[in-house]
């Protein structure tokens, strides 16, 4: 039996009535957090994405997965252990208790994004923790081969302020970012998962000096080249040189994380970094599955509302990962001996330079 569809503003439909605020809380933010919410198509192909606010500063202006890594590893305290009175886990504690959690090393250069967020829940009477996995959904949205990810509403607008020291730094050590997201419950496979948020970012405060330095050459696409290229040999510093949690990159203008490098090549997780080079539906796919199951984290299910349907379907990539101009099979250190390294079609030309993620 067909269900009835409820009717929302635009005469857009979905399946539930209480998802319907929701459509004019995607037209405020990609209007006036997203600038406009074309994640430039202009930015899939090409690592001089440069000249246009691109998706990654939409990105982290609106996301900053990390205070959802932050909110994720409340999960000690579940709702039922807390006498249901607190909504820990993703509960939007970083937005309602910024002026403690922002500070945490780890949640480095999230105060600004959780400040311009803050407004557009209090205007639309959404909760913070509702307001923060929507915006990331939306942004990712934006994001060429990125998945359209799930988007359930219903979080409470109560939280208490983590304690620190639970999101990992760049320069854990492999085994202490394993343990970290082992007690939020994730495995190490789906750490991989998860990081393929890294292929639409970049860095600001590792090292200050070259604010917007992204984690691979496309960070306005949704793609596996993040997955490539950190399995490249490293040679230079983009900036002025070693800083905490940062090794050498390999290509000018690419910044590379001690903890991606070590993750990637770990006995432990090798194969699943290795596997999303040449299947980018099982990338997305995976990566989906972990989302919905950090923004639920601390959250049952059965309480909150499907509000999927709201989140717009991200535009479809049309590259293939490849071989950065330069480099040859030579230069990537294969970590994952179960199966062979797929074959990539190297960018043709010289070597040249990633372009900086410019502030929006
Ligand atoms: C393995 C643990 C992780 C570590 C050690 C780590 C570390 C970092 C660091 C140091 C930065 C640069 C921040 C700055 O300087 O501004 C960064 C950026 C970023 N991370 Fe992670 N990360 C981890 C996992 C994750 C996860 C699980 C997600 C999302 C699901 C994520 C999403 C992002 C995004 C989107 C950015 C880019 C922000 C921007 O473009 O400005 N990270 N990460
Ligand atoms: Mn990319």
């Amino acid at each position: 039996m067909p269900t009835k569809r409820a009717t929302c503003s635009k005469g857009r439909t979905s399946a539930h009535a209480s998802c319907c605020v929701w459509f004019d809380v995607l037209d405020d933010i990609q209007e006036n957090l997203f600038d406009g919410g074309e994640c430039g198509e202009e930015v899939h192909e090409s690592l001089r994405v440069s000249s246009s606010p691109n998706v990654t500063r939409r990105f982290k202006h609106t996301y900053s997965s990390h205070s959802t890594m932050l909110l994720a590893f409340h999960r000690p305290f579940s709702p039922r252990e807390s006498s249901g009175k607190c909504g820990l886990g993703a509960d939007g504690s970083i937005m309602a208790h910024s002026d403690v959690e922002t500070l945490f090393p780890a949640n480095n250069g999230i105060d600004d994004i959780v400040d311009r967020q803050r407004p557009f829940a209090i205007a639309h009477k959404v909760s913070f923790g509702d307001f923060i996995q929507f915006a990331g959904a939306v942004g990712v949205s934006n994001c060429p081969g990125a998945p359209s990810l799930e988007f359930l509403a219903g979080r409470l607008n109560v939280s208490i302020a983590s304690p620190p020291g639970l999101v990992p730094d760049p320069f854990d050590p492999v085994d202490k970012i394993i343990d970290r997201f082992a007690d939020a419950g994730f495995s190490p496979n789906e750490i991989v998962d998860l990081l393929a948020s890294h292929t639409i970012a970049a860095q600001d405060h590792v090292d200050p000096t070259i604010p917007g330095t992204p984690f691979d050459s496309t960070p306005g696409t949704f793609d596996a080249q993040f997955f490539v290229e950190t399995l490249l040999v490293g040679q230079t510093f983009p900036g002025n040189g070693s800083n905490q949690g940062e090794v050498v990159s390999p290509l000018a203008g690419e910044f590379r994380l001690q903890s991606d490098f070590a993750i990637a090549r770990d006995p432990r997780m090798a194969c699943e970094w290795q596997s999303f080079i040449a299947n980018h539906n099982t990338m997305t796919t995976k990566f989906r599955a972990a989302m919905s199951k950090m923004a639920t984290l601390g959250q049952i299910r059965g309480l909150l509302t499907d509000c999927s349907d709201v989140i717009p379907v991200p535009p479809t990539l049309t590259t293939k990962p490849f071989l950065p101009a330069g480099k040859t099979l030579k230069d990537v250190q294969v970590a994952c001996h179960a199966s062979p390294f797929p074959v990539l079609t190297a960018q043709p030309g010289p070597a040249t330079s990633v372009a900086p993620v410019p502030p929006s």
